[in-house]
């Protein structure tokens, strides 16, 4: 869960939560703010810092109020200069979530609340000698995995269907700035403070808000993933904003919250991003019969609804905001129970969907296990590990972008993408944030080799020494000294159970400054699989020479396993390759390692 302190309103400060360096050292935590201390923004307007309210992946929340006066009604959120989340949820805010904007759109929408957040201030302030970047924006109640927690990870069949019109609300106003949010979950859904407050939920973190796509569907290696696995539409696991995605999401987590246990979740694939978008595919293009599966005794119909819908969404198409609401508040009309008032959390005697769930919740045990296997990702310790890159991953995700790219979605059936060529750069942030890192890789491929056909997928089940190619062509392919410079353009940000993961331009510059750089024979074709395991040596034998080895996946276990005897973590890097551009107008250039999905295995 996050790591969150929720002092009462003003109350006083909890234990300093101690300033931290991420482990990762992928990204800086800012430093600690002290209780009292007085941030001018650019208006010049003061806000004096209360105590801390929460920690995210990236920043921390203090509560804070305008000097002056007397209430914490205010948050600040503060982040060192060079990270890009606040930076880009900053300007979203001020291009996008201006107080006389949102309410312009609730008049025009005949809303009487609208759970969109605002921004009151911002500005930069040195903060033990290092500079941060902070917001001010309205402070907020509990968060909704509070209330999940305490009703075994569900919520009223009722609530689930308001805070869906409540959210369809949000998206519609953000989609109609041309923005979309892609990341909706518990965490980032927070209930309204004061008088009549708990009848809105407000969706927080703009982290990730991007422009969606107006044009081409074209799949984007840099940005491949991002969002939080669990929920990450079918479109951002190719890398495409769109309009579908924010409802995609929103659909698994209103299965979740009516206590339905997503099939991923299940079949515990969160660790592999591929295998949650394989899985979600398989999910959605038979949205009918999967329900049926989530809800054995009846698919509550608004979600019905909405997922078969959403499944034949095209990419560009704007969604029937005022349709799919009519689901959610015919529902609960059925169910007698009026949109309005506050948010009603208390499970009660079972009620139609949440009556008919199949599984229940996950054991205790289960939920244990869960929360080791999501906890895994998380590039919690520094590199000083062993890295490798996995065949198995790289085969599959070669084979299913291919395929994915071609029918992930009705409209990318029809438009002609190939994942694997370099893609056109994804929309450029109008301004661009700090500290960006690429991850790079400079085989020096020829663009014959690019262009050559790839090596067939190995069949399941085959064992898994690999021999080296033999074909002739494979010969010809041999690519001598190919240098991969290594930055990790990866950031996790930690949450079990439901963690933001960012895989693009805007990570954070890692806090350590070091480039990892591997220099090895690739004595393969530049289209086969490539596992690189790289064992560093424990500190006292550092001096030493640094242990660069290129092993089968066999072997690979193997020594990941001698690793744990010997008591150090194991890190495994998973490198897909994608081979580039085929086109000969590029020579020189090399394909680029789009991801890199991290997993730390406890000795
Ligand atoms: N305006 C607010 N009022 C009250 N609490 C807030 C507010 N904004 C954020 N929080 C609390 O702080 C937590 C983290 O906030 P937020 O998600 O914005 O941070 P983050 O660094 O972007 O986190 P993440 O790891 O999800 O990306 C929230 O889950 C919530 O509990």
């Amino acid at each position: 869960m996050p790591r969150v302190a929720k002092p009462k309103a003003a109350a006083p400060a909890k234990k300093a939560v101690p300033a931290k360096k991420s482990k990762s050292k992928l990204y800086k935590m800012p430093e600690k703010v002290k209780e009292g201390t007085v941030f001018t923004d650019l208006a010049k307007g003061q806000w004096r810092i209360g105590p801390s309210i929460g920690v995210g992946g990236f920043g921390e929340i203090y509560a804070a109020c305008k000097v002056g006066e007397k209430n914490y009604d205010a948050v600040v959120k503060c982040e060192p200069h060079g990270n890009g989340p606040l930076f880009v949820e900053m300007h979203f805010y001020l291009r996008n979530a201006k107080l006389e904007d949102i309410k312009q759109f609730m008049q025009k929408n005949g809303l009487k609340s609208l759970g969109m957040p605002y921004i009151l201030a911002n500005g930069s302030v040195e903060v033990n000698g290092e500079k941060h970047r902070f917001i001010v924006m309205p402070r907020y109640g509990s968060d909704l995995t509070k209330f999940l927690e305490q009703n075994g990870k569900r919520l009223p069949e009722g609530t689930v269907y308001r805070l869906a019109i409540q959210m369809l609300d949000v998206f519609q106003y953000m989609h109609s700035n041309g923005y979309v949010h892609a990341d909706l979950k518990a965490a980032n859904i927070l209930l309204g403070l004061g008088k009549g407050g708990a009848a809105q939920a407000y969706l927080v973190d703009f982290g990730l808000a991007s422009h969606f796509v107006t044009g081409d569907f074209k799949p984007d290696p840099k940005k491949m993933h991002n969002g939080t696995i669990e929920y990450t539409s079918r479109d951002a696991h190719l890398g495409v904003p769109t309009r579908r995605a924010d409802l995609e999401i929103l659909g698994y987590n209103l299965i979740e919250w009516l206590g339905a246990e997503l099939p991923w979740v299940t079949q515990k694939l969160l660790a592999v991003p591929l295998k949650v978008q394989k899985a979600k595919e398989a999910f959605m293009d038979n949205i009918g019969d999967s329900l049926k599966s989530l809800f054995p005794k009846g698919v509550p119909p608004p979600i019905g609804d909405f997922m078969k819908y959403v499944s034949k969404l095209t990419h560009k198409q704007e969604p029937d905001y005022d349709k799919c609401r009519s689901w959610f508040s015919s529902a609960l009309k059925q169910l007698k129970i009026p949109n309005s008032g506050d948010l009603d959390f208390k499970l009660k005697a079972q009620t139609s969907s949440n009556n008919n769930l199949s599984p229940p919740g996950p054991s205790k045990a289960a939920t244990a296990r869960k929360a080791r296997k999501i906890d895994s990702p998380v590039l919690n310790s520094s590199l000083d590990e062993e890295i490798s890159a996995s065949e198995e991953d790289e085969e599959e995700d070669k084979s299913y972008r291919k395929k994915a790219a071609k029918k992930a979605t009705p409209s990318a059936r029809n438009a002609k993408v190939s994942p694997l060529k370099r893609v056109a750069p994804a929309p450029a942030a109008e301004s661009s944030p700090p500290g960006r890192k690429r991850v790079k890789t400079e085989p020096k491929s020829t663009p014959k080799e690019r262009a050559t056909p790839k090596t067939s997928p190995k069949p399941k089940g085959t064992p898994k020494a690999s021999p080296k190619p033999q074909t002739p062509t494979a010969a010809r392919l041999k690519t001598p000294n190919a240098k991969i410079n290594f930055s990790p353009s990866i950031s996790l940000r930690g949450r079990p159970g439901g963690k933001t993961v960012i895989n693009d331009d805007l990570t954070p510059q890692p806090r350590s400054k070091k480039t990892y750089e591997f220099n090895f024979e690739l004595d393969v074709s530049m289209d086969a699989n490539v596992i690189v395991n790289v064992k560093r040596k424990k500190k006292e034998e550092q001096d030493k020479a640094t242990a660069v080895d290129s092993r089968t996946p066999s072997s690979r276990s193997a020594l990941a396993s001698s690793s744990n005897e010997q008591g150090s973590p194991v890190t495994r890097v998973n490198l897909r390759k994608v081979n580039g551009h085929g086109d000969s107008s590029t020579p020189g250039r090399s394909p680029r390692t789009p991801a890199v999905t991290v997993r730390k295995y406890q000795g």
